[in-house]
C-alpha cells in the first residue's frame, strides 16, 4: 500500500522553497551592496547596514512569495472543490468520487468524506422539503376544491334567494316588486329604441263565488292553476306576474296593439276552455289591453289598460277590451 502523507509537509516544503529562494535573494544583495559601494565591510557600522539591507530584501521577497503561494494553493483547491461540484445534481445526488492524484494526501479522504456529507444531508433536505411542498400543494388544491364547492353553492344559494324574492310564493310568477322594476326597465327601452310594449291586465271572473263555494284552499289551487295556464300561452313571448289577489299583469316586448290583442283572446278562451281539473271548475277571465304610445308615461298605460279591464267586466266578464288609444 502507497504510504500517505500529510499536505501539511507539502506545504511546509514549499514555504521552504519560497524561504530558500528569499535567502538566496538576501546573500545577492548582500554581495551586490558590497561590490556596488567598494566596501569590504571593515567597519561594524557599514557591515551591520549591509546586513540589514539584506535581512530587509530577503523579508520582502520572502512575504511576496509566500503570498503567491498561498494565492495558488488557494485558488487550486476551490479550482477542485468547484470542478466537483459543477455536475452535482441534489435530485440524484451521487458522491464525489476521489481523484488518484489526490489521495496520497491524508486530509483529502476526510475532506472528501465532509463534502459527501454536506451533499447527502443537502439532498435529504430537498427530498424532505419537496414532500413538504407537494403536501402543501395537494392542501392547497383541496382547500381550492372545497371553496370552490362551497362558492357554487352560495351562487345555488344566492339564485334561490334572488328567486324567492322575485316570485309570487303561491303561484310562481313574478311578484309585484319584480314586476314593477321589469315595467319600469321595458319602458325606458322601448322609448330608448323606439320598439313596441304591449300589456295586459287580466282578472279572473267572480272569483269571490269561487272561494265561497268551494273554499279559500280551493281557491289558492285556481289561482296557481290560472297562473300556470297563462305561463303556457305567452312562453317566452312577455313576462308574467301576480298583480294582487285574482289579477295577473303580462308584459309583451316588441308587441303591437293588433298582436298583444290576439294574445290576450288566445289567453281568454285557453283559460274558459280549461276547468280547474279537480272539481271542473270553469273560470272565465277579463282582459283589458294596452300597448304603450310614444308620448304617455308607464303609470298612463297601467292605468288606460285598468280602465280596459274595468270596461269588460262591465260589458259582462269573460272578454277582451283594447285599451282607448286617445
Ligand atoms: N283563495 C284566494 N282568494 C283570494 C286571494 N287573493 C284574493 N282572493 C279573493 O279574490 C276575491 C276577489 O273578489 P272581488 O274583488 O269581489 O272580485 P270577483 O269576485 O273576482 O269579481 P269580479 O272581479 O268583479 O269579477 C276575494 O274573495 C278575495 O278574497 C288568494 O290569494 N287566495
Amino acid at each position: 500500500m502507497k504510504k500517505r502523507v500529510s499536505i501539511v509537509y507539502l506545504l511546509l516544503l514549499k514555504v521552504l522553497a519560497c524561504y530558500a529562494a528569499a535567502a538566496a535573494v538576501g546573500v545577492l544583495v548582500y554581495w551586490l551592496c558590497a561590490h556596488f559601494f567598494h566596501t569590504d565591510a571593515k567597519s561594524t557600522m557599514e557591515h551591520l547596514s549591509l546586513i540589514g539591507v539584506a535581512v530587509a530584501s530577503q523579508f520582502i521577497v520572502f512575504a511576496l512569495l509566500l503570498k503567491r503561494l498561498l494565492h495558488q494553493e488557494l485558488s487550486r483547491v476551490l479550482r477542485g472543490v468547484h470542478r466537483e461540484l459543477r455536475f452535482l445534481d441534489l435530485k440524484r445526488p451521487e458522491p464525489i468520487y476521489p481523484n488518484k492524484k489526490w489521495l496520497h494526501f491524508l486530509e483529502y479522504e476526510s475532506l472528501l468524506a465532509a463534502i459527501n456529507r454536506i451533499i447527502a444531508s443537502l439532498a435529504e433536505s430537498r427530498r424532505e422539503l419537496q414532500i413538504n411542498n407537494e403536501a402543501l400543494e395537494q392542501r392547497v388544491a383541496d382547500k381550492t376544491a372545497e371553496l370552490r364547492e362551497q362558492n357554487l353553492e352560495l351562487i345555488k344559494l344566492n339564485q334561490k334567494l334572488s328567486r324567492l324574492a322575485n316570485t309570487d310564493a303561491l303561484t310562481q310568477v313574478y311578484n309585484r316588486t319584480r314586476f314593477d322594476q321589469l315595467f319600469q326597465e321595458h319602458v325606458e327601452v322601448s322609448r330608448r329604441r323606439g320598439t313596441a310594449l304591449g300589456f295586459l291586465l287580466i282578472d279572473l271572473d267572480d272569483f269571490k263565488k269561487v272561494n265561497d263555494r268551494y273554499g279559500h284552499q280551493t281557491g289558492d289551487k285556481v289561482l296557481k292553476h290560472a297562473a300556470a295556464c297563462i305561463t303556457k300561452v305567452i312562453g317566452e313571448n312577455g313576462m308574467v306576474a301576480r298583480w294582487g289577489g285574482e289579477e295577473f299583469a303580462v308584459l309583451l316586448p316588441y308587441f303591437e296593439l293588433d298582436k298583444a290583442m290576439e294574445i290576450a283572446e288566445h289567453l281568454r278562451q285557453t283559460l274558459a276552455n280549461t276547468p280547474f281539473d279537480i272539481q271542473h271548475i270553469h273560470i272565465t277571465t277579463s282582459i283589458g289591453v294596452a300597448q304603450l304610445r310614444d308620448d304617455e308615461t308607464g303609470d298612463e298605460l297601467l292605468s288606460r289598460a285598468d280602465e280596459a279591464l274595468y270596461s269588460a267586466k262591465g260589458k259582462g266578464r269573460n272578454q277582451v277590451i283594447m285599451a282607448a288609444t286617445d
